[in-house]
């Protein structure tokens, strides 16, 4: 089925074009989001029609293992296997330099171990997420255990955030990550030091990961539309 809407049409594009990076035998990383739910189903496309063989998945949420089961992606975990292949994730934002902002989906603890363990890791964006500058559009996500959550806002206003417990859409009360944990989404006035900032939020006690994602992107792939027809190109 084809999407009309166009930023889902890029998605889609996006989406699909990682896909057929991935070759018979490997271990792919797969990833959380609207656009990486595209890839999964497009793997599972590819072994249904015999094209690709003998790969498996590891999933970085709840979301994608659901999504790989359903479209037939064989599933393994990290203590199976000594490495990933290829990892293929969304961002919710790109800068420049390749540097990420991720966990719009609450899920960028687990993509961070999965993305940085691959050899090769693409990321997959529409063109509305290129930034000039991470912070620009979006929120910092940062994972906070439960019992730390006032401490670690207390601290993060000290460093100059503005930190929003984030809230769950048809779930009462916070948002529940994979392991158990709150969000705080982190508004700063600029990040002029990504690579800095990502270590700072993580060295706060309670803390137990952020969405910044700093010189791990190998390839970003980016779904545009152009004269109405949607293409792909590479930052
Ligand atoms: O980091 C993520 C989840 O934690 C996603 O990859 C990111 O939010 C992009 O999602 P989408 O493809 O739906 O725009």
């Amino acid at each position: 089925m084809t999407a009309t809407d166009p930023v889902k049409l890029m998605k889609q594009e996006v989406g699909k074009a990682a896909a057929l990076l991935v070759k018979s035998g490997s271990i792919v990383g797969l990833g959380t989001g609207s656009t990486t739910a595209y890839t999964i189903q497009y793997l599972g496309d590819r072994l249904k029609s015999g094209e690709l063989k003998d790969i498996v998945g590891i999933p970085t949420s709840f979301q994608s293992e659901v999504l790989a089961k359903e479209y037939g992606v064989p599933l393994t975990t990290l203590d199976a296997v000594d490495h990933i292949d290829i990892a293929i994730d969304g961002a919710d934002e790109v800068d420049p330099q390749k540097n990420l902002i991720k966990g719009g989906g609450a899920a960028h603890t687990r993509e961070k171990v999965v993305d940085y363990l691959a050899s090769q890791f693409v990321v997959v964006v529409d063109s509305g997420k290129l930034v000039d500058r991470l912070g620009s559009v979006f929120a910092v996500p940062v994972e906070v255990i439960p019992m730390a959550i006032t401490p670690v806002t207390n601290a993060i206003k000290q460093l100059g955030g503005k930190p929003e417990l984030r809230m769950g859409v048809k779930k009462a009360g916070p948002v529940i990550t994979d392991q158990g944990n709150f969000v705080l989404d982190v508004r700063f006035d600029s990040i002029d030091d990504p690579v800095n900032l990502e270590k700072i939020l993580n060295n706060i006690p309670g803390v137990l990961e952020n969405g910044i994602f700093v010189n791990c992107a190998d390839v970003v792939l980016v779904g545009e539309v152009v004269d109405g027809q949607p293409v792909v190109r590479q930052l």
